[in-house]
C-alpha cells in the first residue's frame, strides 16, 4: 500500500470525482457515512455519550457538520461548534444548510471557551489536510482548551495542527486525539512516534478512492501489510499479498533453502546466538551453521541441535572467520562484543563476501566506530539498526522526519537495505524507496526480539527463491506477526523473544501465498 502526500491526497480527490461521475459532496457523504459507522461501533449498545463536534471552515470542518447531521438522524446527542472564520468551503456551506435544526450550533469565543462536560466525546473536524500553516490565534486557542479538558477526541482525517507529511514547529498546537479516522490511505504523519501523542490510536476508512490514481501515482513511501482477503475483483475471494513465502515444491531439496553461516555470541551474550540461530531455523533455512566463541560450544550445540557448531579457538569472543565457500549468506552481530579481533573478522568478512550479509547488533555498532568500513559493504547488505545503532552509523537525527530522510540517503549511497526498526520498522531500499511494517506490538520491546529479526532475515537471504527486497519485508512483516501471534496467550508484559521465535513457524504459514 501507498503513503502520499497531502497535496496527492488532493488531487486523488479530484481523480475519484472525475473517475466516478460524483460530485465532492458525495465524497464528503461517503467520509460522514463511514464516521458514523464507527460512532455506531463505539457506542451502539452501551451508554451513549454526548457528542460535541468542533468544526472548521474547510472541508474538515464539512465532514463534521456532515456527521453531526447522521449522528442526530440515528439519535445521538450532538451540538457543533464552529471556528469562527471568514470564509468557508462549498461543502461546508452545503452541509451546514443541511444541519437540522435540532443540532444546537454554536460560534466558539476564544476569550470565553466553556469547560467541556465530562463524559462527552469531541469531534475533532478542525483542519484536516489542508492545513497551510501552523496554527495561531483563534484556532491555537481552541486547541490548547480542547488538550486541557482531557476529554475523550475522534480526530478526523487528521488530529488539527498536525500537517500529514512534514514537521510542525514543536511550540505549535496540535490536537491529542484518542483516535484518528483517517480516509482511504494512512498519513505519513501517523506512522512517526514523535506524532504518537497527537494520533492516539487510528484506522483507515475506505471510501472507495480511485485506485487508479494511487497505483499510478509516484511516492517513496509505502506499507507493507498481512495479506487482505479480495471478494471484489475475484470470485472465489482470495488473498492478496504485499509479499510472501513462495510455496516448497513437492520436491523440494535443501539446498533451495541454502546454507546460512551465523556468526553471533561473546560471553554472557551466548543468549543472543541461541535466539538468533532458532529464528533461522524456524525460518525455513536448509542448513545453519553457527560460529561461536569456544566457551559457547556446549551451550549452542545442547540447545539448537539442528545447527552445525564451529567454536572458536578463543573461549569469550570470536576471532576467526570460516572459510566461506560452503554458504549462500552469512549474518554477524547478535551478542557480538566489540573486541578488536571480532572487528578484524568483520573486516575481513566484508572484504571477501561473495553471498548476501546480514549485519546486527555489535556488527553495526563496529561500523559505526570505524565508519570505513562502510566502503566496503557489499551491495544489498542488510543493515538492522535501532533508533540508537543508526545515530552512530550516521548522525543524530533533528526529528523523526529528518531520520527518514538519513535512512534513504544511507541506503542510496551504500546500496544497501537497511531495516530502522521499531514501531512501523521502516525498510529503506538502495533505490531510495521506503517501507513501512505494519506488525508487532510494543511487547516486543524487550531483549533479544533483535537477534530473533536478524536469524529470520538471514534465513530468508539465505532461501534463493527470493530478491533481497522481498526477503527483507517478509522477514520484518513475519517478525511482528509471530510477536502479534504469540501476544494473544503471553500479553505484552509475559512476551519474552523466545516466544517470537516458537511463533515464527505459524506466522510464515500465514504468509505462504
Ligand atoms: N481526502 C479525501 O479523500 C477526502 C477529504 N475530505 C475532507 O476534506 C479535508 C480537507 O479539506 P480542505 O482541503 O478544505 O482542508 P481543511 O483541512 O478543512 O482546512 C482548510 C481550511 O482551513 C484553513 N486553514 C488552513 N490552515 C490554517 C491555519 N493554520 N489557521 C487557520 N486556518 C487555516 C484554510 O484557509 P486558508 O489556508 O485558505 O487561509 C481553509 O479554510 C480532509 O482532511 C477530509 O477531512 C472528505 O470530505 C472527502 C474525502
Ligand atoms: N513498540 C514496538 N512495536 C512494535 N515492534 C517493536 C516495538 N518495540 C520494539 N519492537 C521490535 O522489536 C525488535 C527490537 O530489536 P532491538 O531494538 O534490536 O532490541 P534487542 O536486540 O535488544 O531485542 C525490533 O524488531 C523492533 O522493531
Ligand atoms: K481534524
Amino acid at each position: 500500500m501507498k503513503i502520499l502526500s497531502a497535496a496527492q491526497t488532493r488531487d486523488l480527490d479530484q481523480a475519484t470525482m472525475q473517475e466516478q461521475g460524483i460530485t465532492s459532496v458525495e465524497l464528503m457523504e461517503r467520509a460522514a457515512q463511514a464516521l458514523s459507522a464507527w460512532f455506531y461501533e463505539q457506542y451502539g449498545y452501551g451508554e451513549i455519550p454526548e457528542i460535541l463536534l468542533l468544526c472548521g471552515p474547510g472541508n474538515n470542518g464539512g465532514d463534521g457538520l456532515a456527521l453531526a447531521r447522521l449522528l442526530q438522524e440515528a439519535n445521538f446527542r450532538v451540538r457543533v461548534a464552529l471556528l469562527p472564520a471568514d470564509k468557508h468551503s462549498t461543502d461546508w456551506q452545503h452541509n451546514r444548510q443541511r444541519l437540522p435544526r435540532a443540532v444546537p450550533v454554536a460560534v466558539l469565543d476564544p476569550a470565553n471557551l466553556l469547560p467541556i462536560t465530562k463524559g462527552t466525546v469531541v469531534v475533532d473536524a478542525l483542519f484536516g489536510t489542508g492545513l497551510s500553516r501552523p496554527l495561531t490565534g483563534a484556532a491555537a486557542a481552541v486547541v490548547q482548551w480542547l488538550n486541557e479538558a482531557h476529554a475523550p477526541v475522534l480526530a478526523i482525517d487528521l488530529p488539527s495542527g498536525l500537517f500529514a507529511d512534514q514537521p510542525q514547529p514543536a511550540d505549535s498546537p496540535v490536537v491529542r486525539a484518542t483516535h484518528t479516522v483517517t480516509f482511504g490511505l494512512p498519513k505519513l504523519a501517523m506512522l512517526l512516534p514523535q506524532n504518537a501523542a497527537f494520533v492516539g490510536e487510528w484506522t483507515v476508512e475506505d471510501i472507495g478512492l480511485s485506485t487508479a490514481f494511487i497505483e499510478q501515482a509516484d511516492t517513496p513511501w509505502h506499507l507493507t501489510r498481512l495479506p487482505q482477503e479480495t471478494t471484489i475483483i475475484t470470485n472465489p475471494p482470495r488473498l492478496l499479498y504485499d509479499v510472501s513465502l513462495p510455496r516448497r515444491d513437492k520436491f523440494a531439496y535443501k539446498n533451495t533453502f541454502g546454507h546460512a553461516l551465523l556468526l553471533a555470541g561473546s560471553q554472557g551474550k551466548m543468549g543472543a546466538a541461541v535466539l538468533a540461530a532458532g529464528a533461522c531455523l524456524r525460518g525455513g533455512v536448509g542448513l545453519l551453521t553457527v560460529a561461536v566463541p569456544g566457551g559457547g560450544y556446549d551451550i549452542l550445540q545442547t540447545t539448537r541441535p539442528e545447527a552445525m557448531c564451529l567454536p572458536d579457538k578463543h573461549a569469550d569472543y570470536i576471532t576467526e572467520l570460516p572459510d566461506l565457500a560452503p554458504y549462500q549468506a552469512v549474518g554477524i552481530g547478535p551478542g557480538l562484543g566489540q573486541d578488536a579481533a571480532s572487528l578484524a573478522v568483520l573486516r575481513q568478512l566484508l572484504r571477501t563476501a561473495k553471498v548476501p550479509l546480514v549485519l546486527d547488533a555489535d556488527a553495526l555498532n563496529l561500523l559505526g566506530s570505524h565508519r570505513t568500513l562502510l566502503k566496503l559493504l557489499p551491495p544489498d547488505t542488510v543493515l538492522t539498526p535501532h533508533v540508537g545503532e543508526f545515530a552512530r552509523l550516521t548522525e543524530k537525527a533533528r526529528d523523526d522526519y529528518h531520520r527518514l530522510e538519513l535512512l534513504r540517503t544511507f541506503a542510496r549511497e551504500h546500496r544497501c537495505i537497511v531495516v530502522l526498526k521499531g514501531a512501523y520498522t521502516a525498510v529503506a531500499d538502495r533505490d531510495g524507496q521506503l517501507y513501512f511494517n505494519t506488525t508487532g506490538n510494543p511487547g516486543m520491546a524487550s531483549g533479544g526480539s533483535g537477534d530473533v529479526l536478524t536469524g529470520l532475515l538471514l534465513a530468508l537471504r539465505a532461501d534463493q527463491r527470493l530478491a533481497p527486497l522481498p526477503a527483507v519485508r517478509l522477514a520484518v512483516l513475519a517478525h511482528g506477526h509471530a510477536a502479534d501471534l504469540a501476544v494473544q496467550t503471553t500479553g505484552e508484559a509475559g512476551l519474552v523473544a523466545g516466544d517470537l521465535v516458537a511463533h515464527i513457524g505459524p506466522a510464515l504459514r500465514d504468509l505462504t501465498a
